[in-house]
């Protein structure tokens, strides 16, 4: 399937992910355009996101996702070398919405198992919808609370979701007695970190380039301390 018939849309996405250092398969490249699409197409009638203007909902939402695709992979690939790692690393997305950075994880990651939570029926349905449409059997749609899952989980993202103390409070009972948390922020959160409470550390930011956006974004990696 691919709807968007836009190749202006392929070309940024091309570019863009070049300009990330991002190895695409050819699939891949036509599983994001085709969320694309699904995206807009859905949209209309789920009201998944403010963003409505094709252009900014590649900018915005799937290159924005894509910037934190390398250090998810960089992560994953060193969890890998740890031999007391469970095989296979299982992510959840809180609060994914219309399936962002879920979505694009689990396109970009297929050896990830991505689950997205959101209180929202209809979000958590449409990412189901995807995860047929797209023919992604490691992408999973819970509607939930994430306060009320258990996991465990290696990696718990989020963007657009909460301050970091409520992100790690309500999702902490999830995550694997090694896993972390990796938030998506935008300009360093320097107050929402010197919130957090003692059992929480910050162990990495990331300063991240967004290609076609003139904005600050960085990714935070957190860890419980025990
Ligand atoms: C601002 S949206 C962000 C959506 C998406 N992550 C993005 O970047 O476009 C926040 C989402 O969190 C969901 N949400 C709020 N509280 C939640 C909770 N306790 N558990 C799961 N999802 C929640 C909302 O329904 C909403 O879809």
């Amino acid at each position: 399937m691919s709807v968007v018939s836009n190749t202006s849309f392929e070309h940024a996405l091309r570019e863009g992910a070049n300009a990330l250092g991002l190895d695409l398969s050819e699939a891949q490249i036509t599983q994001l355009l085709d969320f694309l699409a699904l995206l807009q197409k859905w949209n209309k009638v789920y009201n998944l996101t403010a963003v409505r203007d094709p252009q900014e909902m590649l900018t915005h939402h799937l290159l924005d996702s894509l910037a934190a695709v390398p250090p998810l992979r960089r992560h994953v690939a060193q969890r890998g070398q740890d031999s007391a790692a469970r095989p296979g690393a299982r992510l959840l997305d809180v609060g994914s919405g219309g399936g962002l950075p879920g979505v694009v994880f689990a396109i970009c990651c297929p050896e990830v198992d991505v689950s997205c939570v959101d209180t929202v029926a209809k979000k958590a349905a449409f990412i189901q919808q995807a995860a047929g449409t797209l023919g992604l059997s490691n992408l999973h749609g819970i509607h939930a609370r994430v306060e009320t899952l258990a996991g465990p989980f290696d990696v718990v993202s989020c963007r657009a979701f909460a301050a970091l103390a409520d992100f790690t409070a309500w999702s902490r009972q999830a995550l694997a007695p090694h896993g972390v948390w990796l938030a998506m922020k935008g300009k360093h959160p320097h107050d929402e970190i010197a919130a957090l409470p003692a059992d929480v550390s910050v162990f990495h930011v990331e300063q991240l380039t967004v290609p076609g956006l003139q904005a600050e974004r960085c990714i935070l990696w957190l860890r419980p301390v025990a």
